[in-house]
């Protein structure tokens, strides 16, 4: 669907995305992540057509974006940082404008604004000029905007920034719902929306993509191996010999507990297989019990920040 390849954009000496390559593959709701100045928007901006790219080539749906502009825009709906909203104009007014931007041709113009504003629950403010809107609502018009002509990528650029929670909420779950007709792209320095809503996330720093994988394989992957934290009452070479029959340990590694007549283990599982019940079982059995099991896979804010450390990260901490 999409193809960056090579991508880099340079600001006189500064390298603002640094060779980049990635697959978006159809029907699949994309997180690009990363810290405040990594790259999302000079990416987004190149694979929309806003601005050229130094090196490198984008092709969407098999059309060269600055080679074959007009059939590669087509095939994309794009809700910038900052959405072009005439503050004058009514919601109505507003996306009739964009659909003849748009080159809808005049016959759909009507079905397709009502349908947009149906997805996007606009149709209660459609008389509403748009500077009287909620900012929750003018972030619904920039969706809708982005949906008229119905291009198969939607691509959106933090789009619940300065939303307050509640109007978050509504954006994410209009996201997910678009998930189902659309390939999404989504750009978030927030760690908890994108993994609330992605299936897939590219982690960029400093313009480089530093992992692209699920959500969950990213935490996978950054622990090594699936492992848990396990303490148990009894002695160390009796609970070896009752996790004996449980399939799947790779490695029990034994540490000094602070619980009197405790071990701490740390037990390493082959692949992602899930053996908490059979632990479990197998120490009931032989009653050692279990005082602490507990599953260590880093959670994906953990994962960004290891990836992503440097100190202006740091600050973002805050923000995650
Ligand atoms: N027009 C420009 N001229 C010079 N430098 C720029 C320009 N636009 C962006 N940059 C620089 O390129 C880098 C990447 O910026 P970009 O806006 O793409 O980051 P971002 O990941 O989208 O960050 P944010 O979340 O803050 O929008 C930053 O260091 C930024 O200062």
């Amino acid at each position: 669907m999409i193809e960056v390849r090579n991508l880099v954009k340079k600001y006189g000496n500064h390298v603002a995305v640094d060779h980049l390559d990635f697959t978006v593959e159809k029907g699949k709701i994309y997180g690009f992540l990363g810290p405040n100045g990594a790259g999302k928007s000079t990416t987004m901006n190149m694979i929309t057509g806003y601005i050229a790219s130094t090196e490198g080539e984008i092709l969407i749906d098999g059309h060269n974006i600055l080679e074959e502009p007009e059939k590669a825009k087509k095939c994309i709906g794009y809700l910038p940082e900052l959405p072009p909203l005439y503050q004058d104009m009514t919601v109505m007014e507003y996306l009739k404008f964009v659909a003849e931007l748009k080159s809808i041709p005049k016959a759909e113009i009507e079905k397709n604004i009502s349908e947009v504003m149906s997805t996007t629950k606009l149709d209660e403010m459609k008389n509403r000029l748009i500077k009287n809107l909620s900012k929750g609502y003018k972030q619904r018009v920039g969706l809708a905007q982005a949906l008229l002509g119905y291009p198969e990528i939607i691509i959106l650029d933090e789009p619940t920034v300065g939303l307050d929670p509640k109007q978050i909420i509504e954006i994410r779950d209009l996201i997910k719902s678009l998930g189902e007709k659309h390939t999404v792209i989504l750009s978030s320095h927030i760690l908890s929306e994108v993994s609330a809503v992605c299936d897939y996330v590219l982690i960029i720093d400093h313009g480089r993509l530093v992992a692209s994988d699920s959500p969950e394989n990213l935490s996978k992957v950054m622990t090594g191996a699936n492992s848990l934290e396990l303490t148990v009452k009894g002695p160390e070479e009796e609970i070896r010999k009752a996790l004996d029959v449980v399939e799947n340990i790779e490695e029990l590694i034994y540490h000094e507990s602070m619980v009197e007549n405790a071990c701490d283990f740390t037990v390493k599982i082959a692949g992602d297989r899930d053996v908490r019940e059979n632990i479990f079982f197998a120490l009931a059995e032989a009653k050692y019990p279990i005082l602490k099991m507990q599953s260590t896979n880093m959670t994906l804010e953990e994962v960004f920040l290891k990836l992503t450390d440097s100190g202006e990260e740091k600050e973002d901490a805050g923000n995650l």
